[in-house]
């Protein structure tokens, strides 16, 4: 990527401020009571935690964990492996480039809102094969199955992936439980959904950018699915819309952190009580950053809604029910179209008040 090509320019009201305020923003919660071994369960301690959980999901829809029990060594080889990867020479790297049929592997001309973002990913998910329909049309009723694309170099990209992906999941998913614990469910609520997972794992580099004033690492967006388990380095770019006044705050990079946001499934789920936030990633002039987001996603035939125990006569759901897979699917294939309208959003399932 040299220069800035129109294409990656942000309109006016976009861009970001280069002079940022770096604010101790988000909340940051310590699972040491949830995750140590060698604590004899507290009560009142994991309870406080559920507590954190719930206010910083319904204050924030986003914060940073430590003391996670990710074994960090793991995460640090595939971090070295992603830079490996990148690193190779472009026609090696589009051995291996996503298109319609094969929706995974390298990319590296997304767009986030029809404009590109500054970055270029590789993705992989972690059931193999993955199960999803056919097509984004709700009549079709076929199956189809995605297989992840491993490139020849670096040798060791598949196995480091592999294994962090199954080290991080069994954060995600325990987080999932905290959640339904701060929403006054049992601890398993949401474990059926994620029985055939469409979870995926995006590795994620944004050169330096001689234009960081025009473009975005990724344009302002929200995840889709479920829960984001996010590792980012030190450069730090990512940004949180201030649920309060809409400020873009800064996430300041915590060493050995998680950051954790809330996904627009969640947000159904709980009929809004936790909202997906958006959030941007910044470039830099000077450095390249790396990221590893871990999107935990439903199985593909999950329909998502208002959980039963969370609606009453005096909170009506407010979305009607959708299919994960057919939204799933209709995002992949609309980045393979310029489309000049928006992609699938879960507004669009909004009941009107
Ligand atoms: O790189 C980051 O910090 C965030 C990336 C992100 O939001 C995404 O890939 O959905
Ligand atoms: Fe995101």
């Amino acid at each position: 990527m040299g220069e800035v090509d129109p294409a990656f320019i942000q309109d006016p009201d976009h861009r970001p401020k280069l002079s940022i305020t770096e604010v101790e923003g988000i909340p940051l919660i310590d699972l040491t009571p949830i995750i140590s071994p060698d604590s004899i369960s507290d009560p009142k301690a994991i309870e406080v935690v559920v507590r954190e959980i719930g206010n910083a999901c319904r204050d924030w829809g986003f914060f940073q964990v430590i003391n996670h029990g990710v074994v960090l060594d793991k995460l640090r080889k595939t971090e070295t492996a992603a830079r490996k990867f990148f690193a190779l020479p472009l026609e090696e790297k589009r051995k291996i480039r996503r298109g319609e049929k094969s929706v995974l592997g390298y990319y590296d001309s997304e767009r986030t809102k029809n404009v590109r973002d500054w970055k270029e990913v590789f993705d992989f998910t972690v059931e193999e094969p993955t199960l999803v329909p056919a097509s984004p049309d709700p009549e079709d009723k076929e199956e189809t199955e995605w297989y992840n694309q491993w490139p020849e170099h670096p040798p060791e990209l598949r196995e480091v992936c592999e294994e962090y992906a199954r080290e991080v999941e069994k954060l995600a998913l325990k987080l999932m439980g905290l959640i339904a614990l701060s929403l006054g469910l049992p601890e398993n609520r949401f474990s059926s959904y994620f029985k055939d997972q469409t979870t995926s794992i995006r590795l994620n580099h944004y050169p330096a950018c001689p234009s960081p004033q025009l473009a975005l690492g990724v344009g302002r967006h929200k995840d889709g699915g479920a829960l984001t388990v996010l590792a980012q380095d030190d450069v730090g770019g990512l940004e949180v819309r201030r649920k309060t006044d809409g400020a873009w705050i800064r996430v300041k990079p915590t060493p050995n952190a998680y950051i954790i946001n809330v996904g627009d499934s969640i947000q159904v789920w709980t009929n809004e009580k936790y909202q997906s936030v958006e959030h941007r990633v910044m470039v830099n002039s000077e450095k390249e950053r790396f990221s590893i987001p871990y999107f935990l996603n439903p199985s593909h035939y999950t329909i998502i809604k208002p959980l039963e125990e969370l609606i009453n006569e005096q909170n009506l759901a407010k979305y009607r029910p959708y299919s994960w897979g057919k939204f799933m699917t209709n995002r992949k294939l609309s980045n393979f179209k310029k489309l000049n309208v928006e992609n699938i959003q879960i507004h669009h399932f909004r009941v009107s008040e």
